[in-house]
Parts: structure tokens; C-alpha cells; sequence
């Protein structure tokens, strides 16, 4: 969805309901208009003592027929224009949606979710507002006003009457294009301060059991009231603004209907002009005076959708920044090994180098271990693997293949990939180990709970797997939740699998196990392992040690031990000391 097309191409698509809907308005007023007009013929044959009972019968059912016609034409003109505002919101929420799904992210970490939300919700709720009310209203008060004048000139009110009164009205159009703009920066800021507040809500729910454990209640209640303060603060400067703005333009129209009284009272008792001409043009003015009101709840919402409407473009306008060439290739990864070349790498320009000329070879079918302090890129890394991150070009191959130059399916989806918190969705434990593919066999999806020495945990809960998370809040523990997200990398089965600190929330015993059965699954397949436990990565083909964002040492389990002053024998030292500190080992 292109942003300027946004609503052009929705008008192309819908033209013919709000062309429908322009008639019906027309059809209504023309009706209305009647009214002053039969209203001043009464009031004529009152005064000339024409009025039979017959008559007045007659007046009473055309009255009665022009209410009914002109209720009836609005309300199906306004449900027509409702419908289709209703389908603008519809399409543009999905294509927000879609949107959202190809950004990278860099732009996820830049944006928050509340701010995201509030585009969702509050943004598109303007526009829609402004295209339906906005355009029945002033579709209404258009016609009303061109009809209105018609039918004076058509009673023979006199054209310098008509003009003397409906002269204060002129001015709307002056007043709008003054106070118009300020209207719009004021509600930008207003916009701006909901969605803040929406990404503070979203945070602090997000956070609540931090919060409660630390007892900070207080801290986050100060804090969110100053987001809320600071809405309070910008809505009150755009309701000063707009209810002037709202106020004036009815002010304008009690003048206007001073005028008619005035001025056509005076006409009237000097007999220029009928009493019927005079009751029917205070009745006309009067009936311009809601429209005018309506016109102006019309500009503003206008002016704060146009505020919205300019969000939601730049936020379609966002192209991410992963974009996959137009000749991208989909290669078979499990036929090439990976290839890590002299890659240098850093978040941003102001950010420090987080990673420092790695080198390194994955032959097809090994395991990598990788460890290293926290802080020294080895997530960073795998972003880079992945592309969620672009690396540099020619610094990561798959085969002979530029990582840049794969289509980002291919390399998506034959990697699995398994954070060390892994999301789980708010649905049964089932679909949320076969995600990747949902109507994957339960066969399998129990083998890959085996495999992640979770099947136990899940067979106790009350529907097994078809138990919901979430619900009745049932959640599992953080292990538990850890294990689930494995096996939801180990059901993909794919030539390549990422552990990323992924069995760092599970006890020695049930690592082990792990370790050993990812081993048996992976037979033949490259896996790259990031653990802060050297537990959990020696059995690797080879073993990576990063520290500050540089490999400094290689080599296998047993290699890397005879380097007693390296980092990793370090480590070991202190882990095994700890584990037999543990088991009631220690000697000291
Ligand atoms: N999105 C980001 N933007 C900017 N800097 C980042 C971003 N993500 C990570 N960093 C920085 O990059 C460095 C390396 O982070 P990374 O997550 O790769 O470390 P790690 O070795 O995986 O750590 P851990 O063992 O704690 O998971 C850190 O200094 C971190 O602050």
C-alpha cells in the first residue's frame, strides 16, 4: 500500500457508494427545503383568512411528507457513506498489518508497540471519521445551503435580503484557512502524546510483575502520569483552539439570523415583502445554522485527520531496510557450509563496534559452539546469519552464496532459529510447537517435545497439548517456556539450527539430556550452539570463544583447555568449581 494512493485508491474503488449517497443527500434537502416554504404559504393564507379545514388537512400531510422523505433519503445517503468507512478502516488496518510484517528490526526496535498500536487504532479511527462524517456532513450542509437560496430567490424574497443575510456566513471560509493550520499542529501533538501514552500502557502492563516484585508501584504510577499530564496538556491547547473555531461559526449564524430579523422585519412592515416571505426566510436561516455547525466539527475533524492522515503516510512510506534484490536466489543450504569473512559490524553510526573481523568456516553437517562473555555480539552474530541485520557485502556466504543475495524465504526458512526467550502465542501448546507449519502431525510434534524434555511437563497439563497458554492464566514456567520454543526449532528439522543461549534456564541434568538428544537429531546437519555453559557446547566440531566483539580463541573442547591462560579454560575452572561446590565435590 503506497502511501499517497492511500485514499485515492480508495475512492477509485468506491466512488459509486459515495455517488449514491451524494444523490440521496441531494434528494433529502430538496425535500427539506419545501419546508420554510409551505410554513410561509400557511402563514400567507392565515393572514388573508384563506385557511379551511381542508386546507389545513392538506398542510399537515405535506408537512408530515416531507419529513418522511427527507428522513428517509438521509438516513440511507448516511448509512451508505458509515459502510464504507467502516471498509476504509478495514483495508487500511490489514495493509497496516502487512506493513508492519515486511519491516525489519531495526525498525521494531525504533518504534515501540504502543506507538504502533496507535496508529492502528487512533489514526485510522480519524481518517475514517473525517471520509464518513466528514462527507455526509458536508455533502449535507453543501446542498442544503445551494437549495436553501434557491428556494428564497424561487419565493421571491429579494436577492439583496437573501445577500444582506446570509452575508456573516461568508467570512467561514477566512476564519477556517487562519485557524485551520494551528488546529492541525495541535492535534499532531495530541496524536503524538496518545501514542506515547499507549507505548507507556503497553510497557508498564508489559512489566507489571518487575514492577510489583520491586514494589515501584508508586514510581511507574508518577511516571505514567506525566504521559497522561502531557496528553491533558496538548489536548487542552487544541480544544482552546477548536472550540473558538466551533464557537464562532454558529455566533456567525446568529448574526445572520439578526440580519433576517432586522432587516427583513422592517421589509416586512413596510410591505415590500409578505409575511409568508418573512416567516419562510428567518426559517431558511435558521435551517443554515446546524449545517454551519456541523461544517465546523467538519473542518476540524478534517484538519486533525489530515494530522493522522500525514502519520499513517509516513508510516507507510518506511521501506525497510532488509530489501532483497530483484535477481535474489533460493539455494539449498544444507548443500554448502557458511562462510564468515573479515565481518566488522556496528548497529548504527553513533554505536561502537560490536563485532570485529570474525572469521570463520562452518563446514556442512558440524556443530559451532560459540561462548563468550555477555555483551560480546554472539547474538549479533546470528542477526547477522539471518539477515535481520544487513552485514556488510561478501562478509557472510552460504555456500558460494552472498547472504544479501538469497531470497529472505529461502534463508529464513531452512535455518531454525531458537532465542533464548522464546515467544510463545496466546494459543494451544500444539500450535505453538508446530508453527512453523500447523498442520504438522501430532507424531511429530510430540517426538520434538520429547526431543526438548518437555513432553512430560505438557502431559500433565489439563488438555495436554491442546491446552491454551494464556488462558485462565495458565502460562509455563520459564524453563518450561524455553523448552516449548525448542522444540518448535527442533519440529522444523532444518539444515541449519541456531541455539541461541537456548538451554540457559534449564537445570544440569535436563541440559544434559537435551544436548544429548539434539545431538542424535542433528546428526549430519549444521547447528551452531551459543551457551554460557561449556557444558552445553563441548561435544561441538569447534568452539568459538568471543570477547568483545572478537573471536580469541578456537578450536575443540580438548584444544582449547591446554590454553590454561585462555578465556575458556578460565570458564571451565570456574564452572567446574561451581558444580562441585554444588554436588559437594569440592576438595577445598
Ligand atoms: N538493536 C541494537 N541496537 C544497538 N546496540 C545493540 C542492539 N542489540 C545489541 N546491541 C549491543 O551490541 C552488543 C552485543 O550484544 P549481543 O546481544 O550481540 O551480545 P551477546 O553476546 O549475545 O550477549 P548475551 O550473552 O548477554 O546475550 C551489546 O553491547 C549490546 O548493547
Amino acid at each position: 500500500m503506497k502511501s499517497k494512493r492511500l485514499l485515492t485508491d480508495f475512492f477509485r474503488k468506491t466512488w459509486y457508494i459515495y455517488a449514491f449517497s451524494l444523490s440521496f443527500h441531494l434528494i433529502s434537502n430538496l425535500i427539506n427545503v419545501f419546508y420554510p416554504k409551505v410554513l410561509g404559504e400557511f402563514t400567507d393564507s392565515l393572514q388573508l383568512g384563506e385557511l379551511t379545514r381542508a386546507i389545513i388537512i392538506d398542510y399537515s400531510v405535506l408537512l408530515l411528507l416531507i419529513g418522511v422523505g427527507h428522513v428517509l433519503f438521509n438516513g440511507a445517503a448516511m448509512y451508505l457513506v458509515m459502510y464504507v468507512g467502516r471498509k476504509f478502516e478495514f483495508i487500511v488496518r490489514g495493509g497496516l498489518f502487512r506493513h508492519f510484517t515486511q519491516m525489519s528490526e531495526r525498525f521494531y526496535s525504533k518504534n515501540g508497540v504502543g506507538k504502533l498500536l496507535s496508529y492502528f487504532m487512533n489514526d485510522v479511527t480519524a481518517v475514517r471519521e473525517s471520509i464518513s462524517m466528514g462527507f455526509n456532513q458536508t455533502a449535507n450542509a453543501t446542498m442544503l445551503f445551494i437549495a436553501a437560496i434557491t428556494m428564497m430567490l424561487a419565493s421571491g424574497i429579494p436577492y439583496y435580503l437573501i445577500l444582506a443575510s446570509v452575508l456573516p456566513l461568508l467570512f467561514i471560509p477566512f476564519i477556517v484557512v487562519y485557524l485551520g493550520p494551528i488546529i492541525r499542529k495541535r492535534s499532531l501533538e495530541v496524536q503524538e502524546a496518545l501514542g506515547k501514552m499507549t507505548e507507556t500502557a503497553e510497557e508498564q502492563f508489559g512489566g507489571i510483575r518487575v514492577t510489583k516484585k520491586f514494589a515501584v508501584e508508586g514510581i511507574m504510577q508518577h511516571r505514567f502520569g506525566r504521559t497522561v499530564d502531557q496528553i491533558r496538556h496538548n489536548q487542552l491547547r487544541l480544544v482552546r483552539v477548536s472550540s473558538f473555531f466551533q464557537a464562532l461559526i454558529p455566533f456567525l449564524g446568529t448574526i445572520a439570523l439578526i440580519i433576517a430579523l432586522a432587516f427583513g422585519g422592517y421589509l416586512t412592515i413596510t410591505k415590500h415583502i409578505t409575511l409568508g416571505n418573512f416567516v419562510a426566510l428567518t426559517l431558511y436561516v435558521r435551517m443554515l445554522m446546524n449545517p454551519l455547525q456541523q461544517i465546523g466539527n467538519v473542518i476540524n475533524s478534517i484538519q486533525r485527520s489530515r494530522a493522522s492522515l500525514h502519520r499513517l503516510d509516513e508510516l507507510l512510506s518506511q521501506q525497510s531496510d532488509i530489501v532483497e534484490l530483484d535477481n535474489a536466489k533460493a539455494i539449498d543450504l544444507s548443500a554448502g557450509g557458511i562462510r564468515v569473512r573479515d565481518l566488522s559490524f556496528s548497529y548504527g553510526k553513533s554505536s561502537h563496534q560490536v563485532l570485529k573481523n570474525i572469521d570463520l568456516d562452518i563446514k556442512p553437517g558440524t556443530t559451532l559452539g560459540i561462548i563468550g562473555r555477555t555483551g560480546s555480539g554472539k547474538t549479533t552474530l546470528m542477526k547477522l546469519l539471518l539477515r535481520t541485520y544487513d552485514p556488510p557485502p561478501g562478509a557472510i556466504l552460504y555456500g558460494d552464496t552472498d547472504v544479501r543475495e538469497l531470497t529472505l524465504e529461502s534463508l529464513r526458512s531452512q535455518i531454525a532459529y531458537v532465542p533464548q526467550d522464546g515467544f510463545l502465542f496466546s494459543t494451544t501448546i500444539r500450535e505453538n510447537i508446530a508453527f512453523f507449519k500447523r498442520d504438522t502431525e501430532m507424531k511429530k510434534v510430540e517426538s520434538a517435545a520429547r526431543n526438548a524434555q518437555i513432553y512430560n511437563n505438557i502431559a500433565d497439563l489439563p488438555n495436554s497439548f491442546e491446552t491454551r497458554l494464556g488462558e485462565r492464566g495458565l502460562t509455563l514456567s520459564g524453563g518450561q517456556r524455553q523448552r516449548t520454543s525448542l522444540a518448535r526449532g527442533l519440529i522444523k528439522n532444518a539444515p541449519v539450527m541456531i541455539l541461541d543461549d537456548s538451554v540457559s534456564a534449564v537445570d544440569a541434568v535436563t541440559e544434559k539430556d537435551i544436548i544429548e538428544s539434539i545431538q542424535k537429531e542433528r546428526k549430519g546437519k549444521t547447528t551452531i550452539i551459543i551457551a554460557h555453559r561449556i557444558s552445553a557446547i563441548k561435544h561441538a566440531d569447534e568452539i568459538v570463544v568471543l570477547d568483545e566483539g572478537v573471536i580469541v580463541q578456537r578450536g575443540t573442547h580438548a584444544e582449547l583447555l591446554l590454553e590454561e591462560q585462555g578465556l575458556y579454560a578460565t570458564l571451565h575452572a570456574i564452572q567446574e568449581e561451581g558444580s562441585q561446590h554444588a554436588t559437594g565435590t569440592s576438595h577445598s
